[in-house]
């Protein structure tokens, strides 16, 4: 989510932090900024006695930082960054600049010159805007910084030596960490808490203000200099820039002149005031590009960006475009919309997979979605440009769920098991764990695929036998996905189909994401049919995305397009699955989440027939 609208305005900008500070990279990235982490080789060095203040060497020293990891991308990538954000923080004393201490003596020297007096904290920024013309790099420079004063308690030595002596002082400047342990020496701070910590993220969001949204003339009294504007007024200034090309740091922009915009869409109105005009709907632009992000997602799980840097990343962009056996260009472009998507890192080694990407998004693996974005990208896609005539002319009757329509290919059916694997692994054990299941001696899982939640099942309840039961041309498969060879035991694969055949003996069935592939009328068909085979006492657990106000729609919502667009199904609510087992003799009926994303419905079968 993106907090403030000046943020969203670099979202769709190349943006790079010059820096190896994690702190910087942490606020950067909680105001909603999607940046690439290129640290600077810039050495500290420069003469401090030359600048007339501390602040102009923390500037200098900022913009350095950023020019360098500029020029060196223009040069590598022959495509420079849009923006560079460089920083330095210094701690200043009695005329004297601290920065990171040498060794642990060193940090003692300036805990001790800290201790019980006030000092002051300085971050010098430099956002530097690139562009390349004819192979040269061409920036612009906007800088500034922020002066914090913090005044430290008086200190016992055991106390600074106890603190040095865990770690903490060695990469921070003065040799402190208000943020962590650090905290504790502090008696007060005055000025932006952030800006000690390494990155004055307020200034910073003014500073955007100015050069990406000039305010109007008339606005400038009545924004207050030393505030962010509130939001109201970033959209003006917002749709002021853009009737103006655009909102971009116009050349005037970033040189920090803010001329007259023209007047927004609406313009003055015949009184001379400016009507305010709707909020900025970065949101809503974020939700019509969001199948770009889907898409690119798919594309580098189908190229095997993240298998390929799983085993050899970090790796350059023409080293990954060799191995994917395509252009560099377009490798590169991919890639770096994965970095912007969270899923790659860029430092300076090369790209490598974020933990997220490594745990699911490369094809191997006990938490993989691979399948599950594979299933995706080449059915769901498919399926969901034709939503419009799913909607005007309703549910595809004719539809059937993929594992078994019958002209279904072996290619699709394995792609639809790999999907329903990786999607069951991860929710596996929070579904057998929703509820105490240890009064039942064996379970039934109907049409449970690869067996995934069965196996979690055995692995958590040491007495529990568990019969997998699905369609034959699916058990068919199940050896597959279990390369380890031999199932457990204690579990076993019946082939059947649960409209036909007999179901299997077991004091507890289950049916998971099964019935929202179904109408009403099959559902009343199929749970009959677990009725009648279920002894009293015996169990019934429905595993489901419920449609249901608790949840935020969001998370349920696709589901409910899904199942208008590919079958007869339908989502329902708790109020409805409670329902359901009622109507079929299930009493106790018990409701629980599994995770965020699913619910477990469990019923107890009445002695009575329904
Ligand atoms: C006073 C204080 C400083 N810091 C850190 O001190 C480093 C300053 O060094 P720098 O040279 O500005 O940055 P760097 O870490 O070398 O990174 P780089 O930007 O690559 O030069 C930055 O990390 C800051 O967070 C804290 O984390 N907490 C504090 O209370």
């Amino acid at each position: 989510m993106v907090l403030s609208p000046v943020i969203g305005k670099l979202l769709h900008k190349r943006v790079v932090l010059a820096s190896a500070s994690p702190r910087r990279r942490e606020i950067l990235s909680q105001a909603g900024l999607r940046f690439e982490v290129v640290p600077s080789r810039f050495k500290e060095k420069l003469d401090k006695a030359a600048f007339a203040t501390p602040y102009a060497y923390a500037i200098e020293t900022a913009k350095q930082k950023a020019l360098e990891v500029a020029s060196r991308m223009h040069q590598k990538d022959l495509r420079a960054p849009d923006v560079v954000i460089g920083a330095d923080t210094i701690v200043t004393i009695g005329g004297l600049i601290l920065e990171k201490p040498a060794d642990k003596q060193d940090a003692y020297r300036m805990l001790s010159r800290l201790n019980g007096k006030e000092h002051s904290v300085f971050t010098g920024v430099a956002i530097i805007h690139c562009c390349s013309e004819d192979g040269q790099l061409d920036t612009d420079v906007c800088e500034f910084h922020e002066e914090t004063t913090v005044k430290f308690s008086e200190l016992s030595e055991d106390l600074l030596w106890e603190y040095i002596d865990s770690g903490e002082p060695m990469d921070k400047a003065g040799g402190y960490g208000i943020q962590a342990l650090g905290g504790m020496l502090v008696e007060y701070v005055r000025g932006d808490f952030l800006n000690v910590v390494g990155f004055p993220l307020n200034h910073f969001c003014k500073k955007l203000v100015e050069l990406y949204c000039p305010p109007h003339r008339e606005d400038v009294q009545r924004v207050k200099h030393d505030s962010i504007p509130a939001v109201d007024t970033f959209e003006i200034a917002s749709e002021a820039a853009q009737g103006d090309e655009g909102c971009g740091p116009s050349r005037a922009g970033v040189h920090g002149h803010t001329g007259q915009a023209p007047a927004g869409p609406q313009g003055p109105d015949t009184n001379g005031l400016v009507e305010n005009p709707p909020p900025f709907p970065s949101d809503l632009l974020d939700l019509i590009d969001g199948f770009k992000a889907s898409k690119a997602l798919f594309t580098a799980c189908k190229l095997k960006v993240f298998d390929v840097l799983k085993e050899e990343g970090p790796l350059k962009a023409v080293d990954v475009a060799r191995k994917l056996n395509a252009s560099v260009c377009g490798t590169g472009r991919l890639l770096d919309v994965c970095v912007a998507l969270g899923l790659l890192e860029k430092t300076d080694t090369g790209y490598g997979n974020t933990q997220l990407a490594s745990r699911h998004l490369a094809s191997e693996g006990a938490c993989s979605l691979h399948g599950f974005v594979a299933y995706n990208d080449e059915h769901a896609w498919t399926v969901f440009t034709d939503l419009e005539s799913a909607v005007r002319q309703g549910p595809r009757a004719a539809a059937g769920r993929p594992a078994e329509d019958p002209s279904q290919s072996r290619d699709q059916r394995l792609r639809f098991m790999r999907a329903m694997h990786g999607l069951t692994q991860l929710t596996a054990r929070q579904v057998a764990t929703a509820f105490d299941l240890s009064r039942f001696a064996s379970a039934c899982d109907l049409g449970g695929c690869t067996g995934a939640l069965a196996r979690e099942l055995a692995r958590e309840y040491p007495r529990l036998k568990v019969t997998v039961f699905d369609l034959p041309e699916v058990i068919e498969h199940v050896s597959s996905f279990h390369p380890e060879g031999r199932q457990p035991e204690r579990l076993r694969f019946v082939p059947g189909d649960f409209f036909k055949d007999d179901l299997p003996d077991a004091q507890l069935y289950i049916l998971s994401r099964i019935l929202h592939d179904w109408a009403d009328d099959r559902v009343h068909e199929l749970l009959s049919r677990v009725s009648r085979s279920c002894k009293p006492g015996g169990g019934l657990l429905v595993v489901e995305t419920a449609l249901d106000e608790r949840r935020a729609a969001r998370a349920s919502l696709p589901a409910a397009l899904n199942a208008l667009v590919r079958a007869q199904g339908r989502e329902r609510s708790l109020a409805e699955y409670r329902s359901l087992l009622g109507q079929h003799g299930f009493r106790d009926v018990q409701v629980a989440q599994a995770g965020d994303r699913l619910d477990v419905v469990l019923g107890t079968r009445a002695s009575s027939a329904p």
